[in-house]
C-alpha cells in the first residue's frame, strides 16, 4: 500500500467515531503502533460491539442459551480471520476459538425449492445427481452451451443479473442460484448489485477471453498460484505482534473452514475494548453532531474538540449529515438494507429436518416468498460440529447428536426496499408463517414465546419441552449495498477526501472498506492504522 496519508504528530489526537469492531480494532492497532497518540472513541450507545451482539439467556434449570444477534462465524480463507485469531491469542482468549472442519456435516448448504424442500448444494455424487435432476439448472445448462459463442460487450459496470443474462441468454442461474448466494452475504438484490464489485474475476475472464467458459478453461491449464500473505499482515507481524506467524497459523488451520467463539462473537469486541480501557478515552452516550475534517474539529453535544485525524466507522449516510458538505453528501450516500433477525431455540431437536443437517439454507429470488425470508442458519449444527482448535488437535469430525435446536431466520434485506418494513405483531405473524410453511412448527402444537428489544424474556425462564423461544431484532440499515457504479463512487470518495480534507479523515467499516464481513472490517482497520502511525 503506498501511503499518501500524513502521519499523526507526536502526542497527537485521533477521534474514532463508533465503538463497533471497526472502531475498536482501529484503536487497538493504533495504540500498539503509536502509544503516544491520544485516542478518543465516541459511541452514541452505552455498549461496544456494534452489530456484533451475543445474548445469554439463563434458564431455571441452571443451563444457558447463547443467541447470536448479528454475525457469528468467521471464514478461515479470509486474511482478516487470521488477524482476529492472532489478536484473540494476544488477549488470552485462545480457548474461545472453535473450528469447523471443511468436510463437516455442518458445512453443507441448501437451497429452498419452490415446494419448500431443502435441496443440497452438491457435496457428493448422489447430491450432485439430485441437484442436476431438480430442474433448477435446466436453462442454466442450455445457456452455458452457447456461452462461448456470445459476443462480449464494451466494459461498463452492470448488475450481476444483467451480466449473466448477457452471457447465458436467460435468468435461470441468477434467479435460482446466484440470487440466493448474495442473499447470504449482502441480503442484496442481484438486479442492483454490481458485477464489477462482487465478481471482478468473472468480468476479467470475459474481458480477456471473450467468454467465461473459455476463460475458466485457460485458467485451469495455467494453474493458480497459492494466496500470498498481504503486506499489511507482514507489517503487523513486524510492528505489532512479533510472535505471530501467519504461515504457521495457516498450517494449523488446514482443513478448517470457519471459526466461532464459544461464548459468542461479542467476546472479541469485549476483549479488545477491555484491553483499551485506561489507555483510550471511551465516551459512551456521546452523540457527534458535526465534523469538520479540514480543521479536525468534532462537535459532541455542546462542546467542540480538535483532532489530528478523524476515523469514521459509522453509516456513511449518517456521516454525510455530520459533514454538512453537499459534494461529499452525494458521493458518500449508499443504499443500505435492513435485516430482521429471528433467533429460535427449542429444547427438543424439532426444527432442523432429519438428514438435512448443515450450515443452513438460502432462499433464491425465484422462490415465492411473501415473508421475505433470505435464509436460515442452523446454529445448533454449527455448535455441535465445532471443536476447540488450540487446546487439543481436532480428532475427527464431531457428530454429537443435537439434543436441542437453534436456528436463525434472516428476513428482509432488499425485499424491504419495495415494501414497508413490518413492525410488532406483523413481524410475529411472518415468523409464525415461516415456521409453519417450512419447518412444520405450528402454534397449535407448540407454545411460541416471543421476545423483542422492548419486551425481554423474564430472568431464569422455565422452559418446557414444547416451548419455542423466538427472539427477534430489526437491524436497520445494517448492510451497505455495493450496487452498480460502486467502484467509481469508492474512487471518488477517496480522491475527494484527499483533495478536500488532506486525508484528515478516513473511513472504516463496511461501506468503503474491504468488504462487508467482520474480517474485512478488521483488515481495513489495520491498513489505515498503519498508514497514519
Ligand atoms: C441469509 C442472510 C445472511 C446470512 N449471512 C449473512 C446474511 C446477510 C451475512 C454474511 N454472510 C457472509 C458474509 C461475508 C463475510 C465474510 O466473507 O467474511 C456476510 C456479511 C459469508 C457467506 N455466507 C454464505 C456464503 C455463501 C458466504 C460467502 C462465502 C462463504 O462463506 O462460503 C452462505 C450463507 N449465509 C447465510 C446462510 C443461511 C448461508 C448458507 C446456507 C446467512
Amino acid at each position: 500500500m503506498i501511503s499518501k496519508v500524513r502521519k499523526v504528530p507526536v502526542n497527537g489526537r485521533v477521534a474514532v467515531i463508533g465503538a463497533g469492531i471497526s472502531g475498536l480494532t482501529y484503536s487497538y492497532f493504533l495504540r500498539k503502533l503509536r502509544p503516544d497518540i491520544k485516542i478518543t472513541i465516541f459511541e452514541s450507545s452505552r455498549r461496544v460491539g456494534g452489530w456484533i451482539s451475543s445474548r445469554k439467556i439463563d434458564l431455571k434449570d441452571g443451563s444457558e442459551v447463547f443467541l447470536e444477534k448479528g454475525p457469528r462465524t468467521l471464514r478461515v480463507v479470509s486474511d482478516g480471520t487470521l488477524l482476529i485469531i492472532d489478536i484473540l491469542k494476544q488477549l488470552g482468549a485462545t480457548d474461545q476459538i472453535y473450528g469447523m472442519k471443511k468436510d463437516s456435516v455442518a458445512n453443507r448448504k441448501y437451497l429452498l425449492t419452490n415446494t419448500n424442500e431443502l435441496l443440497a448444494v452438491p457435496y457428493s455424487t448422489k447430491t450432485a445427481i439430485r441437484f442436476l435432476g431438480s430442474g433448477i439448472v435446466n436453462d442454466v445448462l442450455k445457456g452455458l452451451i452457447l456461452e462461448p459463442f456470445r459476443s462480449k460487450r464494451a466494459q461498463r459496470d452492470e448488475s450481476v443479473a444483467q451480466f449473466f443474462r448477457r452471457r447465458l441468454g436467460n435468468d435461470a442461474l441468477t434467479n435460482n442460484i446466484i440470487s440466493a448466494i448474495y442473499h447470504g452475504i449482502y441480503a442484496g438484490d442481484v438486479a442492483q448489485l454490481s458485477v464489477q464489485s462482487l465478481m471482478p474475476k468473472m468480468v476479467e475472464l470475459e474481458k480477456t477471453h471473450g467468454s467465461l467458459l473459455r476463460g475458466a478453461m485457460a485458467k485451469r491449464k495455467s494453474g493458480t498460484k497459492g494466496p500470498v500473505l498481504p503486506d499489511t499482515l507482514i507489517q503487523y507481524s513486524q510492528k505489532i505482534s512479533p510472535n505471530s506467524s501467519f504461515e504457521e497459523l495457516k498450517d494449523q488451520l488446514k482443513g478448517i473452514n470457519l471459526i466461532r467463539l464459544q461464548d459468542g462473537l461479542e467476546t472479541f469486541p469485549n476483549a479488545v475494548a477491555a484491553s483499551l480501557k485506561g489507555s483510550v478515552d471511551f465516551r459512551f452516550g456521546s452523540e457527534v453532531t458535526h465534523i469538520d475534517p479540514s480543521t479536525g474539529s468534532v462537535k459532541v453535544d455542546n462542546g467542540v474538540e480538535k483532532f489530528d485525524h478523524i476515523r469514521s466507522t459509522i453509516n456513511t449516510n449518517k456521516l454525510s449529515e455530520l459533514l454538512q458538505d453537499d459534494e461529499m453528501k452525494n458521493v458518500l450516500s449508499l443504499d443500505y438494507v435492513s435485516v430482521l433477525l429471528a433467533n429460535i431455540y427449542t429444547k427438543k431437536p424439532v426444527i432442523i429436518p432429519e438428514g438435512q443437517h448443515g450450515f443452513g439454507f438460502l432462499v433464491p429470488k425465484s422462490h415465492p416468498n411473501e415473508e421475505c425470508l433470505l435464509g436460515t442458519i442452523f446454529d445448533s449444527d454449527i455448535e455441535n460440529y465445532t471443536d476447540p482448535i488450540f487446546q487439543n488437535a481436532i480428532q475427527g469430525q464431531f457428530s454429537k447428536t443435537s439434543t436441542y435446536n437453534k436456528v436463525t431466520l434472516m428476513i428482509g434485506g432488499h425485499f424491504y426496499n419495495d415494501r414497508n418494513v413490518p413492525s410488532g405483531k406483523i413481524i410475529e405473524k411472518k415468523i409464525k408463517n415461516i415456521l409453519q410453511r417450512i419447518f412444520d412448527i405450528r402454534g397449535t402444537d407448540y407454545n411460541l414465546i416471543f421476545e423483542n428489544p422492548a419486551e425481554l424474556f423474564p430472568d431464569k425462564m422455565a422452559l418446557k419441552a414444547n416451548d419455542v423461544l423466538i427472539s427477534y431484532n430489526l437491524h436497520e440499515n445494517c448492510i451497505p449495498q455495493y450496487n452498480v457504479g460502486y467502484e467509481q463512487k469508492k474512487a471518488l470518495v477517496s480522491s475527494l477526501i484527499a483533495s478536500k480534507y488532506d486525508n484528515r479523515i478516513s473511513l472504516g467499516g463496511m461501506a468503503f472498506g474491504e468488504g462487508v464481513g467482520v474480517p474485512d472490517c478488521v483488515m481495513s482497520s489495520l491498513g489505515h492504522a498503519l498508514e497514519i502511525a
